[in-house]
């Protein structure tokens, strides 16, 4: 394996004449929006308190998505070119591996999420470690402390004088050879933090979603249509966190691959796989947005606080209904209470 930098990539500048327009423009109104949501969902959730490991890990999802949000306005400025390199630099080295993390780390928790429901309808009532509070405290601090040490070596590495041969400069030419070594194996290992946690995922809520089934068919429910409409709305979580993260993941492996060893030396290639990195990074990012809505679908306590800070008045009840009607909760109003059970798993 060639660990050196090819010449290749950095002879190719950097085409920036269509991303320095773009991209600033599409993460600005992600910022404002992000910004809004995640703050008021930061408000309300500090309010809670930590009773169930659901809401523990919903918190730390807020903390990810509110510190991804605040590296935005870096990237929209390293992104447009305003400022001297020296604010490159400083997005390379640190802002743009502070996104990376926390996007990663909210990836983890959606996954942990995921299994707390699973574990909710599989024992109801009944606490097994995972269920306990403490335990998804450990676990939510473990997943921190994983992802915050093994990438220091992404910030540590990024030691070499930055060479900018008049284009754009390029994250990948201020790492070292090891730097280089570091920055393309932890991305593999995010690869398959990705792929494990969408597997999970499937697992989860391919079992939750039988459950619920049952339980239609159980309570010897007339609405065929409901089942299947249920049936739907259980994937709906899954498949926003497939088409949000899967492009970046097909995108990022081939791109890693012209960032640290002689693949696509042709300088077009290159400029089109930055391009298609790009795009798809701002996908994935726009499930900081999307999350909120996770909080107000899933959680029945923040949802009670989120119209109560609101006010009544605010929130007009229809508007709310329909908020819920198009929920993933699954709220199953045909079934008899006893038999209700919900997506969050928990009976109703
Ligand atoms: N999955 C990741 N986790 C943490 N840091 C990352 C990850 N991927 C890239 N980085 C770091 O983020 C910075 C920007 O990387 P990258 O987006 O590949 O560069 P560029 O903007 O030049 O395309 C680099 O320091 C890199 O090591």
């Amino acid at each position: 394996m060639n660990n050196s930098l090819p010449n290749a990539s950095v002879k190719c500048l950097r085409d920036t004449s269509v991303t320095a327009v773009v991209f600033p423009c599409l993460y600005s109104i992600l910022f404002i929006v992000a910004l809004v949501l995640n703050s008021l969902a930061a408000w309300i959730f500090f309010s809670i308190p930590s009773t169930s490991t659901f809401v523990v890990f919903l918190k730390n999802v807020v903390v990810a998505d509110l510190l991804m949000t605040l590296t935005i306005p870096l990237r929209i400025l390293s992104d447009a070119g305003v400022g001297s390199w020296h604010l490159r630099a400083f997005h390379c080295r640190y802002s743009a591996v502070l996104f990376y993390i926390t996007m990663y780390i909210s990836i983890l928790l959606l996954g942990l999420i995921s299994l707390d429901r699973y574990l909710k309808i599989v024992r109801p009532f009944g606490k097994c470690a995972l269920q306990r509070v403490r335990v998804g405290q450990m676990l939510s601090a473990a997943v921190w402390a994983v992802m915050l040490s093994l990438a220091l070596p992404n910030v540590i590495l990024s030691d070499q004088p930055p060479r900018i041969s008049g284009g754009r400069l390029k994250c990948s030419s201020m790492k070292s050879k090891a730097g280089l070594l570091w920055h393309e194996g932890f991305n593999y290992f995010c690869q398959v933090i990705f792929w494990g946690t969408l597997a999970l995922m499937v697992v989860c809520y391919t079992f939750i979603s039988k459950k619920v089934y049952e339980s239609y068919k159980a309570s010897k429910s007339r609405s065929q249509a409901a089942s299947r409409k249920t049936k739907a709305k259980v994937f709906v979580v899954v498949g926003v966190f497939f088409i949000c993260f899967a492009p970046f993941h097909f995108a990022r492996v081939p791109y890693t691959l012209t960032q640290t060893r002689n693949m696509a030396s042709h300088c077009q290639a290159q400029n089109a796989l930055y391009i298609a990195k790009e795009t798809t990074l701002w996908l994935s990012a726009t499930n900081v947005c999307l999350d909120p809505l996770i909080y107000v679908f899933l959680c029945k306590v923040f949802r009670k606080r989120l119209t109560a800070a609101l006010g009544p008045k605010a929130l007009h009840k229809g508007a709310m209904d329909s908020l819920t009607a198009t929920s993933t909760q699954l709220e199953m109003s045909q079934i008899p209470h006893s038999k209700r059970l919900s997506y969050n798993g928990m009976p109703e």
